[in-house]
């Protein structure tokens, strides 16, 4: 399915912020992980949190579900003998469960999106798994995989953290529950750290202890833990938020967003920061943002890397920006559903927008009177690439389509439907 982004020149309401991808996915596998009943309120429905929903029920946990909780009957550390799992096209759940298979005998990863989550390298952690006796089938380092664990055992474990965090979290969830104590030392750089905070905060309400160095490059985790069953509730999604709120943004705006915590460990939740430095009005307090924006953005310098998932969002604010923006320390934007640099770039550049790319840096020479629109986007697999060529597009001068934008729904299946409630002219058209 299609979608076709009308210039739209006001956005007003307010609307509760959809659940976090990142923490449901997180209380799910926890929830999973324990023995014992645990209960997760508003967790998030997408692609990537069914993806893990599936898989933990594959592996023997078993789910009841209404409008508002889960509630979940564990496996504990003995996850049933599968012989298939199959994550969609999400990342972070195939590299958590890529750690957790390690106490099953023999498992395979199919590969369902050759194109994206197919394409995205796995490297790091299949050598952590080698140092911890979990033999790896892989095609270079890609899908699919197979997992030959059973056997894993914990100690001194070394992972990069140069392509992404979810090599580490993978590791930090499943070593509790070996039987010897580990030592996790992350090499080289550690990229989209803010992430891990969420990972050891989820490790905690599970009851896990984790002695984590201040830094985060080294970890010492006694094993023979027990994940403790217990009451979750997921936060709003500051990264799915970011879109909207860039939209409100980059048009005249009375928009409210609800169930956004001033206090998360979220990275994304930069984006307020963000748009309070390209001076957007806007207001935080009581876990709600509130943007009145009147179109005019001033151009920014920002480290990407502390607000990963948000990225693209600024990046279409500073579209329209008077001056020239740099987003830098952005190398691993490469590694996502597409490389969220150069296809990225592409897309922007065939709407209007004048952009330029370094390996590790995305460049913007704002346009404040606005972009010409008028093109086919292509979606690229990727929900954030759709949802901020559709900011684009509210400010282009013609419309735009955005071929197969029902990849959205990965991460916010709701997007179009909150953003039409806001008053955007977007519509579905099959193709
Ligand atoms: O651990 C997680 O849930 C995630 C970590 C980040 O990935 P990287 O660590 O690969 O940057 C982020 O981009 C992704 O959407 C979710
Ligand atoms: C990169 C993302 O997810 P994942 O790595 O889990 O596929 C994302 O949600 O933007």
């Amino acid at each position: 399915m299609d979608v076709i982004v009308n210039p739209t020149p006001e956005l007003n309401g307010e609307i509760g912020a959809l659940s976090s991808k990142n923490y449901t996915t997180r209380y799910l596998l926890a929830a999973a992980l324990a023995e014992g009943t645990s209960t997760i309120h508003f967790p998030a429905h997408s692609e990537d949190s069914d993806a893990m929903r599936r898989c933990i029920r594959d592996l023997g946990a078993v789910l009841e579900e209404d409008d508002s909780k889960i509630v979940i009957q564990g496996f504990g550390s003995h996850p049933r003998d599968v012989r298939e799992l199959n994550v969609g096209n999400a990342g972070a759940v195939l590299r958590f469960l890529m750690g957790v298979t390690a106490l099953c005998p023999e498992v395979t990863f199919v590969n369902t999106y050759p194109d994206s989550l197919g394409k995205r390298p796995h490297d790091d952690l299949i050598d952590a798994l080698g140092q911890m006796g979990v033999q790896v089938e892989h095609q270079q380092g890609r899908l699919p995989i197979t997992i030959k664990g059973g056997e894993a055992k914990g100690g001194h474990i070394r992972v990069s953290g140069s392509v992404s965090s979810q090599y580490l979290s993978a590791l930090l969830f499943v070593t509790p529950l070996l039987a010897e104590d580990s030592t996790i030392e992350v090499l080289n750089d550690l990229k989209s750290k803010v992430v891990i905070g969420q990972t050891l905060e989820v490790l905690e309400q599970a009851g896990i202890v984790i002695h984590a160095s201040e830094d985060y490059m080294s970890f010492q985790v006694p094993g023979r833990q027990a994940y403790k069953p217990t009451t979750y509730t997921v936060q709003g999604d500051y990264p799915g938020s970011a879109a909207v709120l860039a939209a409100a943004a980059v048009t005249h705006s009375d928009v409210k967003i609800l169930r956004l915590m001033e206090q998360s460990k979220q990275g994304e939740r930069a984006i307020v920061d963000v748009l309070r430095m390209m001076e957007v009005p806007l207001t935080h307090e009581n876990d709600i943002v509130h943007v009145q924006g009147n179109g005019r953005l001033k151009a920014i310098e920002f480290d990407g890397d502390a607000a990963t998932d948000a990225v693209l969002a600024m990046v279409a604010a500073a579209v329209f920006a008077e001056g020239t923006s740099r987003f830098y320390n952005v190398e691993n934007l490469r590694y996502k559903e597409c490389d969220r640099i150069t296809d990225y770039l592409n897309e922007l550049r065939k709407a209007g927008a004048n952009v330029e790319e370094r390996q590790a840096e995305i460049i913007v020479h704002g346009r404040p009177e606005g972009v010409e629109g008028g093109v086919e986007i292509n979606a690229h697999y990727d929900h954030r690439v759709i949802m901020a060529l559709t900011v684009v597009g509210l400010r282009a001068k013609q419309p735009l389509r955005i071929r197969d934008a029902h990849h959205v729904a990965k991460s916010y299946p709701q997007y179009f439907d909150h953003l039409q409630a806001l008053g955007a002219s977007v519509e579905w058209v099959k193709e």
